[in-house]
């Protein structure tokens, strides 16, 4: 197991029209790097950082298959040779390798166990980084800072998501970072600890939060009808 401070690369990249956080992780020894949620839209950006940062990309990692965005995953391939496509078997989707529970993705000394969050879509899952200096998780669209992935398409089930959340965020310690993969409001991460007090829905009974995430009434993604099929196939379309 690695030590972050001394040797892990982190950054958080923006894409301000679906509002999304990609996150760029990597060994500063060994030069291996991944991608997590990029988007089509700002795939060179991140293609150029990688580069100007003299990192290897070995993986592009999804959270899920996405509704509101087409992800950047499968331009990447064609800007970075060699990299591969990663997504949850529960998915469906198309990619290089197929997650399950308990699977570990390693780049040089560091590794993201991968732990099955359905709810917001029956393929949701968190990577949890292995590390004894720092904790941190990214936790997709299943738990964002002081709310959650609705629940309302792709398979979605509140109560699922209740569990998910319950059982495979919150048993991690308190001082764990949490990296959502969209806010809207300008927050940027949370803590296990913090959403436990302060979660406004995942504080509530299971049976409440059911009833609340039922009537959210929100819109449906405006590309939505174009990015889940395109995300099916790594966000290319054949
Ligand atoms: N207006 C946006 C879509 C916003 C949205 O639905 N966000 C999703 C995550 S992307 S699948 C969500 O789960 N939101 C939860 C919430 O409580 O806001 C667009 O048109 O793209
Ligand atoms: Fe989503």
């Amino acid at each position: 197991m690695a030590t972050a401070g001394t040797s892990l690369v982190f950054r958080q990249l923006f894409e301000k029209e679906s509002s999304t956080y990609t996150y760029l992780l990597a060994d500063k020894d060994t030069k291996e790097a991944v991608l997590i949620d990029p988007v089509v839209d700002t795939a060179e950006r991140d293609a150029k950082l990688v580069s100007e940062l003299g990192l290897k990309l070995v993986y592009v990692i999804n959270t899920h298959c996405h509704a509101d965005h087409i992800t950047g995953t499968g331009k990447l391939k064609t800007l970075v040779p060699g990299c591969k496509s990663v997504i949850s078997k529960a998915s469906s989707a198309k990619a290089d390798i197929l997650l399950e529970e308990g699977q570990k993705v390693t780049f040089g000394k560091f590794s993201l166990e991968v732990r099955t969050t359905p709810g917001h879509t029956n393929g949701c899952v968190t990577y949890v980084l292995l590390d004894e200096s720092i904790r941190m998780a990214f936790t997709g669209d299943t738990l964002l800072v002081r709310g959650c992935g609705r629940t309302d398409f792709q398979e979605g089930n509140p109560a699922t998501l209740y569990d998910s959340v319950w059982g495979k965020i919150f048993t991690l310690p308190d001082d764990t970072l949490l990296f959502p993969a969209h806010d809207y409001k300008g927050q940027t991460m949370t803590t296990v600890g913090e959403e436990k007090r302060h979660n406004p829905r995942l504080t509530q009974t299971k049976e409440k939060f059911v009833e609340i995430m039922n009537n959210l009434g929100l819109a449906y993604p405006k590309q939505i009808d174009r990015a889940v099929p395109a995300n099916m196939m790594c966000g290319l379309q054949d």
